[in-house]
């Protein structure tokens, strides 16, 4: 049995998780950044399987199950803090009223083979069923079994429900990097330092492919909290009001909560007039009484949402690694369900036959593992892709046991070390050719250059199958930071209309000299610092400085990439000295960037030290651009192997390679 299980993420599936598997008698650890960050926080504490209206069955199966489970798991943990009262955690399954302005025209009736009851109020019984309405409401669905809890509190018993029973936290702590070697989690990279369990849970929200590529990615909502003034004797409101773009959720503490926005923008932060407005107007349509009520306070919150818009639960490509997260706007509704069924999963190894839908592979093309085919191409990319070409850059005899587990750049692991670029070919046609022969995995494209169709870069985006190659979107041209950001953006949309939902990486260039080509240190480090907040995986090209380079690993970008000459000049290693600081003192990756001219300072590069290579002009340009491409991927992995092997130490003097004792005297 899995006794230690370390989980990421300490929202309310987090929460949830490590009280199930304490009450179950694992040893747990929870490791999280920051609480006040977590939706679990920011969200509206609805219970409303019914009223979110879902269509996926599974889903619905999934919710109802979560719901039904409520009221003991509330129980259980206000027994567990010692405190039986249930208002203690905001439980109230005061039913939902979902009030509509234009009759959709279906049966209006009680559906009584709803697994839970729904009933139609034309316009006059949800008048007086609901005093106050506004006036244009002409009927609605009336959930009675659905209902709310208050999230903030229940978090907050949920943490002493767990601390209380020993789970051990890890507050302010982010988690870097999820380390795997041969399908297993073999740690967690911390900025405390390197943590290790026997089991994994990733629970991280909205942030969750900052550290694995899984297609979640945040959905943004405002909320706002009124108060039910002085005046107002009796609470005016006893349900749950759900209506167009606006919900109305009532506390019994006299505050009442609105909400939300639901907005594409990334991790961009703070509450806006425009959101703020909507809601508000929204709100007073519905319940015009509360335009007289005091506003008390504003915030924001990111939902962890996936493209079909299903949780990811259960199994992952690492044995001991188990993912709970995605669940987009029903996530404090999912707390009991997703706890028991991870639970099950991690401590008894028992799949729920409701949880194949909910598998992670299901945005990829290939079919779901059955239990005991656990590994799948979710994060790496297989050792023997050959990416077109007929030869396997990557093979390693195993004889030699070079125990290299492949390029891990933000939880995402490539077996090549080489990434080449687009630009400079004589044809779209070579270009492909040479990215082939390259065996690279990953190629940069000057997101610019493609959006113009710059000459040269027309049709390029659609020339490389994006299904095998990782993009790397790049912000050549930007000479500011606030330039870079905007294109960084852009970038991310470029990559997910090519069908690389999940990527968020760019690599940062901030270049406002013409001549050298030179990056600008302070607009780099600025732009990386936002691009890292918004949710990037940020691979900045600087020159190659030391101190910026640790400067920008502590911001937290994926890797630095330090220019061995100015980009295009094929001038070899000219930064070496700097270059090996660098990688001394790196804890991520780093990619010797540009100026490299031939396949012997390729491999000089990697025998240093260096994880990975970015050539494009000494390929583009050679008069066989394939066949360089070729020797430059042969190269990048004869640096890679003899690093690994140890080069000998250099001596002031000879010494003889023949032994000297034994010979022959004449
Ligand atoms: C405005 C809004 C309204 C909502 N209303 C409802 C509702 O009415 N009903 C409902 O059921 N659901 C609702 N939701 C959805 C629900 O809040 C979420 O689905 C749920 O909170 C997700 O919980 P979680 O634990 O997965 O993520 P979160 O609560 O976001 O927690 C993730 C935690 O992981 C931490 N973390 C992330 N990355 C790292 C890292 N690298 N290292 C360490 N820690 C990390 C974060 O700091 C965070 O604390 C709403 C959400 C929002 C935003
Ligand atoms: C394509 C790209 O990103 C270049 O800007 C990169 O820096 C490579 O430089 P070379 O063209 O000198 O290899």
């Amino acid at each position: 049995m899995t006794s230690d299980v370390l989980i990421i993420g300490g929202g309310i599936i987090g929460l949830a998780c490590a009280v199930e598997l304490k009450l179950r008698d694992a040893n747990v650890t929870v490791v999280c950044r920051d609480f006040t960050a977590a939706a679990s926080h920011a969200a509206a504490g609805m219970l409303a399987p019914d009223a979110e209206n879902i269509a996926d069955a599974a889903m619905l199966d999934l919710c109802r199950r979560s719901l039904s489970l409520y009221p003991d798991w509330i129980s259980k943990l206000e027994e567990l803090t010692a405190k039986k009262d249930l208002n203690n955690t905001g439980y109230w399954p005061c039913g939902i009223l979902a009030p509509v302005y234009q009759e959709a025209g279906e049966k209006k009736e009680f559906i009584p083979n709803h697994q839970s009851p729904a009933y139609w109020l034309d316009k006059a019984a949800i008048h007086e069923y609901q005093p106050g309405l506004g006036a244009d409401v002409v009927g609605g669905w009336w959930y009675p079994e659905n209902g709310q809890v208050d999230n903030q509190t229940l978090v907050k018993v949920l943490r002493t429900a767990a601390e209380s029973l020993g789970v051990s936290f890890k507050d302010g702590v982010t988690v870097e990097a999820i380390t795997q070697q041969q399908g297993q989690v073999i740690g967690i990279q911390t900025n405390i330092g390197f943590l290790r369990a026997d089991h994994y849970l990733l629970a991280a929200g909205a942030w969750s492919n900052q550290l694995l590529p899984l297609t979640v990615h945040p959905r943004k909502g405002q909320m706002l909290r009124l108060r039910v003034p002085e005046f107002v004797t009796e609470l005016p409101l006893t349900r749950v009001l759900f209506g167009e773009n606006i919900y109305i959720v009532p506390r019994r503490n006299r505050s009442i909560v609105l909400g939300a926005t639901s907005e594409n923008v990334g991790f961009t932060p703070d509450n806006t007039p425009a959101g703020i407005q909507s809601l508000l107007e929204a709100a007073t349509r519905l319940y015009p009484q509360l335009a007289d009520y005091p506003i008390q306070e504003m915030w924001w919150g990111f939902r962890p949402a996936t493209s079909d818009e299903l949780p990811i639960l259960g199994e992952s490509h690492c044995s001991n690694l188990t993912l709970a997260t995605g669940h987009y706007r029903n996530g404090i509704l999912l707390a009991p369900v997703t706890a028991n069924l991870i639970a099950d999963v991690i401590l008894s190894q028992t799949t729920d036959p409701l949880l194949t839908h909910f598998h992670y592979s299901r945005f990829q093309n290939t079919p779901v593992p059955t239990q005991s085919s656990t590994t799948t191409s979710m994060l790496t990319h297989p050792a023997n892709f050959t990416n077109g070409h007929s030869k396997n850059l990557f093979i390693q005899p195993a004889e030699f046991n070079l125990q290299d587990s492949g390029l891990v750049i933000a939880g995402k692991t490539f077996q090549s070390r080489l990434m080449t670029g687009t630009g400079k070919y004589r044809s779209i046609e070579e270009m492909q050719k040479s990215v082939a022969a390259s065996g690279c995995q990953i190629v940069t494209v000057a997101v610019r250059r493609v959006q113009t169709n710059a000459p040269g870069h027309e049709g390029l985006a659609e020339a490389l199958d994006w299904g095998k190659i990782w993009m790397l979107p790049n912000t050549a041209g930007c000479q500011t930071a606030e330039e870079a950001i905007r294109v960084a953006r852009l970038g991310r949309e470029m990559a997910k209309l090519l069908g690389q939902e999940d990527n968020n990486f760019v690599k940062l260039e901030v270049i406002p000299d013409a001549k050298y080509l030179l990056p600008d240190p302070i607009g780099t480090l600025h732009a990386a610092e936002q691009l890292v907040k918004e949710g990037f995986a940020v691979l900045p090209y600087i020159n190659a400085d030391p101190m910026l380079a640790k400067r920008l690993e502590e911001v937290g970008c994926a890797t630095v990439m330090p220019l061995a000459a100015p980009i295009g000049s094929g001038q070899g290693l000219k930064t070496t000295a700097n270059i090996q600081i660098i990688i001394e003192n790196a804890k991520v990756p780093v990619v010797v960037d540009a100026g490299i001219g031939a396949p012997s300072e390729a491999a000089q590069a990697m025998e240093l030290g260096a994880d990975a290579l970015l050539i494009n002009s000494a390929i583009a340009l050679a008069e066989n651009a394939p066949t360089m491409a070729y020797a430059m991927g042969l190269a990048t992995v004869a640096g890679r192997i003899a690093y690994l092997a140890g080069r000998m130490p250099i001596k002031n003097y000879a010494s003889a390679s023949s032994p000297l004792t034994g010979t022959i005297t004449a």
